[in-house]
């Protein structure tokens, strides 16, 4: 409950819708994304925390798997709130975000996703933590757009498990942070991010480059944490310039920020 990251992210309004069937046709707990059948270990670790009955768990994702997008952290989100609705748990938000919090660093697989998923909009995380202890504020925003590409994958639990790294990262997030805090504007907190890119080292050339060409144009770009794909905010007057630029680098997607809070459909 106490451990995870602090820092500052966007929320998208893209991200992974999951369905849960219990009932004696299901025998065994059952993980499928994208309707390929994973180990889903953050999923499958919501659904132990919760219940002893085996679940089928499917989700399906409008966001890559492993760049940098937290699509575990969402799919563990949906897990839980899905089994709460089926099962008839009547456990609160609160308790659900915690749940999927936990399996989420227990899994090695994020941080600070799930504390940022389940508030929304630009979210600074002041402190580390599950969602019901982490003090949390957000830089005011509108439904802005958020202009992606993605350049391939990059193992979080990789990172996550490397001492070198992780020194690193929180090296170059304690200086991001503190410039932040600053002035937490929309603009500030895209340089901030960008910074954090360079000193936190995680970025490969293609990254780098792409960064750079968006620079070009006068727009600043930054790393999504963590993965192998760049972010940004454009103004809408460099939005079609952005977009070609960005797919020189990779597939360019387009997202909105989310300013609200997990949807149940
Ligand atoms: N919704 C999901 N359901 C089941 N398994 C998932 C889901 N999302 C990701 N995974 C699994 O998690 C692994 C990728 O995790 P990783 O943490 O690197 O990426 P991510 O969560 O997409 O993004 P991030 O880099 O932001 O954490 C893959 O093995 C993938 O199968
Ligand atoms: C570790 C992390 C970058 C993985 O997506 C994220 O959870 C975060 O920002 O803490």
């Amino acid at each position: 409950m106490k451990k995870g990251s602090t820092g500052c992210g966007v929320v998208l309004d893209g991200g992974v819708h999951t369905t849960v069937t219990i009932g004696e046709e299901i025998t065994n707990t059952e993980i499928f994304l994208n309707k390929n059948k994973v180990v889903g270990d953050t999923s499958r670790a919501v659904v132990e925390a919760i219940t002893e009955l085996p679940v089928k768990v499917e989700s399906i994702s409008d966001i890559p798997i492993g760049c940098g997008f937290g699509a575990s952290g969402a799919g563990a989100l949906g897990t839980a709130y899905a089994l709460n609705y089926a099962l008839g748990l009547d456990l609160t938000a609160s308790k659900l975000n915690d749940i999927a919090h936990v399996a989420e660093v227990g899994n090695g697989s994020g941080l600070g996703d799930v504390t940022g998923q389940a508030h929304g909009g630009i979210l600074i995380r002041k402190t580390p933590g599950a969602p019901s202890i982490a003090s949390v504020d957000c830089i005011p925003s509108k439904e802005n757009d958020v202009y992606c590409a993605v350049l391939g994958e990059l193992s979080t639990k990789s990172v996550l498990s490397n001492p070198e790294m992780v020194k690193n990262i929180n090296a170059a997030g304690k200086e991001a942070m503190k410039k932040l805090m600053q002035k937490p504007s929309v603009e500030n907190f895209m340089t901030c991010s960008k910074e954090f890119t360079m000193q936190g080292k995680l970025a490969s050339e293609k990254v780098l480059d792409a960064i750079e060409a968006a620079d070009s144009i006068g727009v600043t770009a930054s790393q999504a944490m963590l993965g192998n794909a760049v972010f940004s905010m454009p103004s809408p007057s460099t939005n079609y310039e952005l977009e070609e630029i960005f797919s020189e680098f990779g597939t360019v997607l387009k997202f909105k920020v989310m300013t609200g809070s997990i949807k149940i459909t």
